[in-house]
């Protein structure tokens, strides 16, 4: 793992925890449903390719949500999301395999599994079409995409700035996500993904993660390179007033068609 100097307080907890937590028993093995399959079904029909994220709380929300993890992601399906992201961490969180589990099989679309994964044990905790690895927080990221791969899962390989880009590219990622939230202080700057986007080959599969929060957001994201965006909070809505998961999606998946 890189440096954890300077990493806000929640995150050395969080990682901390993940770092005691146990792997899975059997090796899983996986059918996966194809994340760039569902992309361009998304661009086919004309809707911006959202991966939805069920996330009940974290260190940055306001509340809790404590809602069915099934009905909250076929509410972002029906909103037009290309596929879903369920958080699976527990202590920072809300989140859970057995939602994971729920949720995949409750829709169709391809399940992202969102945690902090350090070693290759905790690949086996559940079953999920795609898999976030966060290059600044594994230790040997390239054994840790092979690993993802042989089991199935199609590996996000999730980065911050240029140097944990090149780190990505050279362990074969082929799916990178660009974080808008920097791990070490948790403040969001879409720039970010901006200057990270214009180093990206262009056979990865690109997408802009955190802080996405209005069509006018979804926009400047597209612009820079995104192929699909990933948004938590926006749909959740942990307190701001909108409470409704399909219209939070549709607002994001419509924000190219003016429909908004
Ligand atoms: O969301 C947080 O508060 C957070 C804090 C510490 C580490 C990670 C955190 N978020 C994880 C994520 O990757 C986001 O849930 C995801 O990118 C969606 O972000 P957003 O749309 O801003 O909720």
């Amino acid at each position: 793992m890189n440096s954890e100097t300077e990493l806000a307080p929640a995150v050395a907890s969080i990682l901390e925890a993940a770092r005691e937590r146990p792997g899975g028993g059997d090796r899983v093995s996986v059918d996966a449903r194809s994340l760039s399959d569902a992309i361009d079904r998304a661009e086919a029909a004309g809707r911006v390719p959202v991966v939805a994220e069920v996330k009940p709380t974290s260190p940055t929300a306001e509340g809790t949500r404590d809602d069915d993890p099934a009905a909250l992601a076929e509410a972002m399906v029906e909103g037009g999301a290309t596929a879903i992201s369920v958080l699976t961490e527990p202590d920072h969180f809300g989140g859970s395999a057995e939602s994971l589990r729920q949720v995949r099989d409750a829709v169709d679309v391809p399940v992202l599994r969102k945690d902090f994964i350090m070693h290759e044990a905790q690949l086996d905790v559940v079953e999920a079409d795609l898999l976030l690895l966060i290059a600044r927080f594994v230790d040997d990221l390239e054994a840790l995409v092979a690993a993802a791969r042989e089991r199935g899962f199609q590996p996000l390989v999730e980065v911050h700035d240029r140097a944990e880009l090149e780190s990505a590219l050279e362990a074969g990622a082929d799916l990178i996500g660009v974080n808008n939230r920097d791990l070490a202080r948790l403040e969001v700057d879409l720039g970010t993904f901006e200057s990270v986007a214009t180093e990206v080959p262009d056979d990865v599969t690109l997408i802009a993660e955190s802080g996405i929060s209005s069509p006018e957001d979804v926009r400047r994201m597209r612009e820079a390179g995104a192929n699909a965006l990933l948004v938590g909070s926006a749909i959740m809505d942990h307190g701001t007033g909108e409470t409704d998961i399909t219209a939070n999606t549709r607002r994001l998946t419509q924000a190219t068609t003016g429909d908004e």
